[in-house]
């Protein structure tokens, strides 16, 4: 962002409104070159842009020349994939557009679906379907399901923000997890979501750095602590990480017992080495080179042939003015689609009913019916992780674990199974 835009006065007058923030970002009106055109349902993309990250580790079944354990293996091949997904999820608005924007803030039932094509030479991959659907608009949770069926593979998960302010930092607390599930191996992991914050608004240039700690969990004890830092942290570097993998969460409790120690930046190339040592770029192979590993773009049917309910179609109109910068024509395209949902909203209130979601239902861990088990129970108890509905990656007992309900968002297979409108 060029150096008068900091000065303009849309960009003052909306730092100024961030003084008086009240808890909702969707609330705070940010200037039209910050909006993006992209609906933040369309987010749940960049779980699986390296698909043959995601499903490699289907493939590890044998001990390693070292005899290492193939579960081992595994755990390390899924982090592997969950790094790997970390410069979209977290860099691609500032790589498109020149920084992070604010994305379409989705409607209740707003739906993204697509796939992405097998393009392996040996046809050990086959297509891999996104599903993604805004479950829940006040409070914003986004649901997905990213599942190959070919490999017996199921990703699912839902993430949903809490932000506040301070001075002109917006810092982020992610809600949500996901469960990533190898039928084929009866394995799952279970991986939290990084605390976040946005720099660089007073420069009218903002970008995401990640902070604090995540989690993956694997059904057979093995657990991946990742501790992310930014410029002026330990390492200086800015999308800075360090990850150690541990036989079990006991063993977590000292880093001499890591396994593996993996370290770099996840936007760019990270090392991993055995043991606890931290890896160097000089004598250590490299992990994960994020500029270099090609990803794959999902595949999404023309916005003519989508359903309503279908996002690039549902704000179609608001997009093309965000394109064209006209505030105007953006207010007044956005209201229509706002007053549609108050409207939607005030009828079932009146008829007493709720949304149905189409995809995905809420389950209650304090209120499970007889028999239902959740697999992200068990791995919570493996790994000491709260089951309630608190900040991602919150442990049994910590400050954050205070939730009044202990609500989660899965994935209903069966309901896309019979699903009749939405086609991929
Ligand atoms: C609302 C104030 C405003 O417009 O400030 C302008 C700035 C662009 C900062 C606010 C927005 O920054 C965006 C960054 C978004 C997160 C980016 C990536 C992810 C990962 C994904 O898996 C889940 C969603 C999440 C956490 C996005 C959530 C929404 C964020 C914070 C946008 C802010 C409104």
């Amino acid at each position: 962002m060029s150096s008068n835009v900091a000065s303009s006065s849309s960009w003052t007058s909306f730092l100024k409104s961030i003084a008086s923030y009240n808890g909702d970002l969707s609330s705070l009106t940010a200037p039209p070159f910050i909006l993006s055109p992209t609906s933040l349902v369309e987010y749940s993309e960049y779980w699986a842009e390296h698909t043959d990250l995601l499903i490699a580790p289907n493939f590890i079944t044998t001990e390693d020349e070292h005899a290492h354990d193939p579960a081992l293996q595994r755990l390390v091949a899924v982090t592997k994939w969950f790094i790997s997904t970390l410069r979209s999820q977290y860099c691609s608005r500032n790589e498109q557009m020149g920084s992070e924007k604010k994305p379409l803030n989705p409607f209740l039932g707003e739906l993204f679906v697509g796939k992405w094509i097998d393009d392996s030479k040996d046809g050990k991959i086959g297509e891999t379907v996104l599903l993604s659907e805004q479950v829940s608009h006040h409070p914003p949770i986004t649901a997905y399901a990213i599942y190959n069926d070919k490999n017996n593979i199921e990703l699912q998960g839902y993430n949903g923000i809490k932000a506040s302010i301070s001075a002109t930092t917006i810092n982020v607390k992610q809600y949500g997890h996901a469960l990533l599930e190898y039928k084929n191996l009866d394995e799952t992991y279970a991986i939290t979501l990084p605390p976040l914050h946005i720099e660089g608004l007073i420069v009218a240039s903002p970008f995401v750095e990640l902070e604090g700690k995540s989690y993956i969990q694997s059904s057979k004890g093995y657990t991946a602590v990742i501790n992310y830092s930014g410029r002026g942290y330990f390492s200086g570097k800015k999308n800075s990480f360090k990850a150690r993998i541990y036989k079990d969460r006991l063993a977590s409790a000292q880093k001499e017992n890591a396994l593996y120690t993996i370290s770099g930046q996840w936007s760019n190339i990270s090392y991993i080495s055995s043991g606890p040592a931290t890896p160097s770029s000089k004598s250590d192979e490299i992990f994960f080179d994020a500029q270099k590993s090609p990803y794959q773009g999902l595949k999404v049917k023309p916005i003519e042939e989508q359903h309503d309910l279908e996002s690039r179609k549902a704000w179609k109109k608001v997009a093309d003015a965000i394109k064209k910068g006209d505030y105007d024509l953006i207010h007044e395209e956005k209201s229509k689609i706002e007053n549609e949902q108050r409207d939607l909203r005030n009828k079932e209130a009146a008829a007493g009913i709720e949304w149905q979601r189409r995809f995905f239902r809420e389950v209650d861990f304090k209120n499970l019916n007889d028999g239902q088990i959740d697999k992200f129970i068990s791995l919570a108890n493996l790994s000491g992780l709260s089951i309630n509905n608190v900040p991602s990656g919150t442990l049994t007992g910590e400050k954050d674990d205070k939730a009044l309900d202990a609500k989660h968002w899965r994935f209903i297979r069966k309901l896309w199974d019979e699903e009749k409108e939405i086609k991929l």
